[in-house]
């Protein structure tokens, strides 16, 4: 006798199991921190699909089990951010990084040490997240940074994105910005699946994530090895943010986003120096691609006297590597199959 039936009258608690899940998918993405193994969680997975059937009524919208949502689009619609998704100055030097902080200094009118966060810039494509009452409601490309294309069926198949925010606390709207990345190993997966089934090959991880995202069919989606690393936040109501955009990080974190573990905090541009030293030196050891370290003035009172300069923030600048050779030589070594 199968054990349902003695609860046929009562449906089991599905909402705990629903939780459980959840929660094990924030220990795993956010925490990079799982308490239970793969097979296990794909175990849950599957007894939650079975009592969903059974009760197809208890089916929520954030259900773990919803993540691969509707019939394919016949277009992408248009979204218009809130708050436009800015770009980022460069700096292609030490000195271009000195002298970014010496316009900090001046701006501020202080002679005192500036705290950076220090956050790998990943090759990937930004992405803005709309979160209202803890529900994702939205997803949406940059576009022009003022209007982008809703893509919002295809974020959801992304299991690094929380479908419900985690814990408590956060504010009752909420924007995220970040980047959608395919890690390298989920890349040459890819491309090796492709040139067996003599499917297109990508060029490199960014192109095999933008194609993936720009799919109008959110099951083919579903199959590619995306990620996303949350890095900023954009338009908030009802709700406090954190005095520092390393606090800001760690909230995010804390409400269930992927965060990259390489970020820091440096004391002053010096340190941040360092940091750009030390990441470049085990930058090709990275699992994912990035072509540059973001530095950005910690402190959000800073950053709002700062202000923006049209499309870029003053207070942030992006520190470029030099282009990788790899993707080249991928390119020649494609072309020769
Ligand atoms: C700093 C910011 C530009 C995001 N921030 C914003 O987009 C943003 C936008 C409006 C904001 O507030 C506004 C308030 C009023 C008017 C306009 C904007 C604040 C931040 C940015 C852009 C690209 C990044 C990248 N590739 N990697 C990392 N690691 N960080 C990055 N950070």
């Amino acid at each position: 006798m199968s054990t349902l039936s003695l609860f046929d009258d009562f449906p089991p608690d599905i909402e705990q199991l629903r939780q459980e899940i959840n929660y094990h998918s924030y220990r795993y993405y956010a925490l990079d921190d799982p308490q239970i193994t793969d097979a296990d969680y794909d175990r849950l997975m599957q007894r939650l699909r079975e009592l969903e059937a059974q009760y197809p009524a208890s089916i929520t919208p954030d259900s773990p089990t919803q993540r691969v949502g509707a019939a394919p689009l016949s277009a992408f619609q248009t979204v218009v951010h809130e708050m436009p998704m800015l770009s980022l100055d460069n700096a292609f030097s030490d000195e271009d990084l000195l002298a970014f902080n010496q316009r900090v200094q001046d701006r501020l009118k202080s002679a005192e040490d500036i705290e950076y966060a220090c956050e790998v810039k990943l090759d990937g494509i930004a992405v803005s997240l709309l979160y209202q009452n803890g529900l994702l409601v939205r997803g949406a490309t940059r576009g022009d940074g003022t209007n982008g294309e809703d893509i919002t069926q295809n974020v959801r198949t992304i299991k690094s994105i929380p479908l419900r925010l985690h814990g408590e606390g956060f504010p009752s709207v909420l924007e995220v910005r970040g980047e959608i990345y395919m890690p390298k190993a989920g890349f040459n997966a890819l491309n090796e699946n492709a040139r067996i089934t003599g499917e297109k090959l990508f060029v490199n991880p960014r192109n095999a994530a933008a194609g993936s995202l720009r799919q109008l069919d959110p099951r083919i989606t579903a199959n590619r090895p995306l990620e996303m690393c949350a890095y900023s936040v954009g338009w908030v109501d009802g709700g406090e943010l954190p005095s520092t955009h390393s606090n800001v990080l760690a909230a995010l974190k804390s409400w269930g986003f992927l965060t990259n573990r390489e970020t820091q905090v440096a004391k002053n541009i010096h340190e941040a120096i360092a940091f750009y030293r030390r990441i470049g030196e085990k930058r090709d050891a990275l699992a994912y691609d990035i072509d540059g370290i973001v530095f950005k003035v910690n402190s959000r009172k800073l950053q709002d006297s700062l202000g923006f300069i049209s499309r870029a923030p003053r207070w942030a600048i992006a520190y470029k590597f030099p282009a990788q050779e790899e993707s080249t030589l991928l390119l020649d070594v494609e072309f020769q199959v």
